[in-house]
């Protein structure tokens, strides 16, 4: 294979000095490492790692660090590579470090709710492992990404109006700094619900984009299975009848499981992409977990919601396997859509607003679409005011590009203008700094600066994303 040929004379002594710390197999610069570890599942581009590394423990990881630290080479983390905001996608010279060797779930506490689990675990494979003790973890990104990437972006899913974000359902992580220190942020073996102990470590790093540091376990929360789960789907005349009955859900305090949106032009994409056969119509999934009781009374509260708004009658995912199929065919609206334009790329945009403020922001997002005549599909986990507008687009099509690019920059614009943030879920990554800087303001910005100097004085965590230049 074609060994990576570096400008720099340190690239090929760091190799040596991370080759002996992981051993020469896990430290490799192969061309296809490199290009393996080169993109997410976004539009981004940017280049390859001069190394991939991986490391098999978090002593690893910190002696990895401490080298590329004493290097002064930067650090880029990678979990699954699920990311849509180009986070793992290296702007320098840099060593990325792969940590899905780390894999190990531990300290599963059934009567506490509580487990912990390393970088290398995803979702789907956690709630294998304890399916059978009748808890699950509920935080569920469309892809089947690692857990610890999912703190690491501050990611949610089309669980959160009921179980929350994976911000609410982290008790505590293990971090490796940029010098190579370890340390837990809210103290070694701490796994309680709450604690008002000192500042918030925890929390700091959740959304930190591999910028702060490693995350090198995460101890997190898992919730009881629901008796019954009852899964429909309803479609409205109109985005804003669709839109307005969310709300009302919401308003009556109904404590709904899923409540998904999506407009004609992501049912059209999810009917030919997942077999379905839903009317073209902006169209609601949803999901009512409870005792058998409670989700009927659930049902029959938002079915008249619906009613009211001119929605059509629910159409019932009756068996499991449908049930599953209605979810799966949700989780891959994005690669539903991209197929509406073979070839192209997907540039997703990810804005929440305050639910109220939903249907101006929605309308305006279609308003700007369609000025810069991009194709787009929306997909939205309306119950937090959040959604996507998935614009297509062709990457060597320059104007396309460009068009979109403003598109989706004015979508955040309005959204940040409305009291809400330009990013519910996705991260800031490459696209959406100087969004940033507009969401939080300047002081604000600085702090988190100031933050970032203190944890990686010499930036080579991950730089080049999430906040501005310094
Ligand atoms: C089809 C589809 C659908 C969705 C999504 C993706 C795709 C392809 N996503 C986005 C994605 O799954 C989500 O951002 C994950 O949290 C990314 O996790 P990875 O492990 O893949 O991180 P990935 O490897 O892509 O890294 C993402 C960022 O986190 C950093 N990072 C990763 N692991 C780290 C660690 N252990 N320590 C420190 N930093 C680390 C990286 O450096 C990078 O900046 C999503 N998301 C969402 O929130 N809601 C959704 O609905 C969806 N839906
Ligand atoms: C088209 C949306 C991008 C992925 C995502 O976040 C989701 O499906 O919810
Ligand atoms: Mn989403």
């Amino acid at each position: 294979f074609k060994r990576y040929k570096s400008i720099s004379p340190s690239i090929d002594k760091l190799h040596s000095e991370l080759s002996a710390i992981v051993g020469k197999k896990n430290a490799v610069s192969s061309l296809a490492a490199r290009e393996h570890h080169n993109h997410d599942e976004s539009h981004h581009t940017g280049g390859s790692p001069a190394i991939v590394v991986w490391p098999n423990s978090v002593q690893e990881v910190s002696e990895v660090a401490r080298a590329c630290y004493l290097n002064s080479v930067p650090m880029i983390p990678f979990g699954t590579g699920t990311g849509l905001e180009g986070g793992v996608i290296p702007k320098t010279e840099s060593v990325t470090v792969n940590l899905t060797n780390m894999d190990a779930i531990s300290d599963l506490n059934i009567e506490d709710f509580d487990v912990r689990v390393q970088p290398g675990v995803t979702r789907k494979a956690l709630n294998r492992e304890i399916r059978n003790t009748g808890l699950w973890f509920p935080v569920d990104p469309g892809a089947d990404a690692s857990i610890c990437g999912m703190v690491a972006t501050g990611a949610s899913g089309t669980n959160a109006v009921r179980y929350g974000t994976i911000k609410h359902n982290v008790l505590n992580l293990e971090v490796v700094l940029a010098d190579g220190t370890i340390l837990n942020t809210g103290g070694s073996k701490r796994r309680c619900r709450k604690s008002s102990a000192g500042y918030n470590l925890t929390e700091l790093f959740i959304g930190s984009e591999g910028t702060l540091g490693f995350i090198t376990s995460a101890t997190v929360r898992l919730h009881g299975m629901p008796e019954s789960t009852l899964s429909a789907v309803c479609s409205f005349p109109s985005v804003q009848d669709a839109v307005n009955t969310s709300i009302q859900v919401l308003q009556y305090s109904i404590p709904i499981a899923r409540i998904e949106f999506l407009d004609n032009v992501a049912i059209k994409a999810v009917n030919n992409f997942s077999k379905l056969e839903n009317k073209i119509a902006p169209t609601l999934f949803l999901e009512f977990h409870g005792s058998e009781a409670g989700a009927k009374e659930q049902v029959n509260q938002v079915a008249e919601i619906a009613a009211a708004n001119g929605g059509t009658q629910f159409k019932w995912a009756e068996t499991v396997e449908e049930r599953s199929k209605l979810w799966q065919a949700r989780h891959d609206t994005f690669y539903a859509l991209l197929a509406l334009k073979p070839g192209n790329k997907g540039y997703s945009t990810d804005v929440c607003v305050p639910i109220s403020q939903l249907p101006a922001a929605i309308e305006h997002s279609l308003s700007i679409v369609e000025k810069y005549g991009i194709l787009c599909g929306i997909a939205g986990h309306v119950g937090d005011g959040n959604y996507h507008c998935l614009l297509m687009l062709d990457s060597d099509n320059e104007s396309e590009v460009l068009r979109a690019k403003m598109a989706a920059e004015e979508i955040g614009r309005k959204a940040i203008f409305l009291g809400g943030s330009c990013t519910g879920e996705h991260g800031i990554g490459i696209g959406k700094r100087e969004l940033l800087k507009e969401e939080v303001g300047l002081e604000t910005l600085n702090v988190m600066k100031g933050i970032k100097n203190v944890l990686d004085p010499r930036n080579l965590m991950n730089p080049f994303k999430g906040l501005p230049e310094i």
